[in-house]
């Protein structure tokens, strides 16, 4: 019966966005699958040895999905990497926490429906938004006591309740052992079109030290562009690997597109590595050479401020789109933003984004060299 609800579980998930009561399932291949919640579960391999930890399962490793409601196409590929699962296809041999993110904004085919949950991670859902798009924290909550006006929204929302939910199923995940190596994956497509079509963001290493294995996973899934984050964000794969030190990165398959309107061809590589990573424990992705990997920095963040803010650049610039030296990107009232003495590289341009939210990423072309990585 659990076994049959497996099978669609994201429709089941879709028709209970608020919360579904935990069941679990046993595999064919004899691990079992746990749901915790709607869009969220956890398989947990056979032991390899009855009632003795399994030493195969040595990496804990989380993919999750439609952290933006309207970003099919990852979706559509967690579908048939739990679809092997459910079918034993795919003999999980690690750990797998799987996670369809925003169940609402999926059913209303958007990217966030009140709240972006990608900026609610690291304790974020917790503050408070004030209407000049400064966040507030708790402790000043008396604010809007003393002047209602001031305070837009309240910290509760559905993105808000789901993003503390999500928190808290990675804790629980990650924390259950220790010593397994930690992965995230966190796959979402771009609201505009890339020079170069699917890439990676890599969250702030304090280190400035980055992982050859994921490096190498990206290159064997043909993943060969790479964006370094200049600081700390409230994303997902920020929280990740801030907080439990996994090994994260949030993909980027490609342009939005609606349900079934996909080439998921073009996400098979990828799909193929999940499934070996998953599925062999001695899989390991084939050497690269660094010089295959194009990599860029970021170097300044566009933040919306007000109501004012323009682009002035048009709105179907590609992502990874080149701007010569002083070039003016963005103003917003009397703040401008400028292209340094370098040509940069827009990312993620979205003038609709809420006030105080990030409104591009400028990136330059940089180098990883042997000592970066770890
Ligand atoms: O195309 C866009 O403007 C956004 C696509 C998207 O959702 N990207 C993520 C990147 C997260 C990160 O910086 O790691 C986001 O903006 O949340
Ligand atoms: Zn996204």
């Amino acid at each position: 019966m659990n076994t049959r609800l497996l099978n669609d579980f994201l429709t089941l998930s879709r028709a209970n966005p608020d919360g579904l009561a935990p069941f679990s399932a046993p595999l064919a291949s004899g691990g079992r699958i746990e749901v915790w919640d709607s869009g969220v579960l956890c398989v947990e391999p056979a032991p390899t040895v009855k009632g003795a930890k399994n030493e195969a399962a040595h990496k804990d490793i989380v993919i999750s999905c439609g952290i933006h409601g309207n970003e099919t196409a990852p979706i559509e590929m967690c579908e048939r990497l739990l679809a092997d699962i459910v079918s034993g296809r795919l003999v999980c041999a690690q750990r797998l926490l799987l996670i369809f993110g925003n169940l609402e904004a999926m059913n209303l085919a958007v990217r966030e429906v009140e709240d972006n949950l990608n900026r609610l991670f690291c304790g974020q859902h917790g503050q408070q938004l004030e209407s000049n798009g400064t966040l507030a924290n708790k402790a000043g909550a008396n604010k809007a006591v003393i002047n209602k006006a001031v305070v837009k929204k309240t910290a509760v929302n559905k993105e808000r309740v789901r993003a503390a939910k999500l928190e808290q199923y990675m804790a629980r995940f990650y924390q259950a052992r220790s010593g397994a190596k930690r992965l995230h994956y966190d796959l979402h497509t771009a609201i505009r079109p890339s020079k170069y079509e699917q890439f990676a963001v890599y969250p702030y290493m304090a280190s400035h030290t980055y992982s050859r294995d994921l490096l190498a996973f990206l290159a064997a899934a043909d993943i060969n562009t790479l964006l370094l984050s200049h600081a700390p964000a409230p994303t997902f794969s920020c929280f990740s690997a801030q907080q439990f030190g996994a090994q994260s990165l949030t993909i980027e398959l490609g342009k939005v597109m609606p349900f079934g309107q996909n080439e998921m061809g073009r996400l098979d590589r990828l799909q193929q590595c999940l499934t070996a990573e998953l599925s062999e424990p001695s899989w390991q992705p084939p050497h690269f050479a660094l010089t295959d990997l194009r990599v860029f920095q970021v170097c300044q963040e566009i933040t919306k401020h007000s109501t004012q803010f323009c682009f002035h650049f048009s709105d179907d610039v590609a992502n990874f789109s080149g701007f010569s030296p002083d070039a003016l990107l963005a103003t917003d009232g009397d703040r401008q933003w400028r292209v340094a003495e370098q040509e940069e590289a827009v990312v993620f341009p979205n003038a609709q984004v809420a006030l105080g939210h990030r409104a591009a990423l400028m990136a330059v072309v940089t180098e990883l060299t042997d000592k970066m990585l770890c």
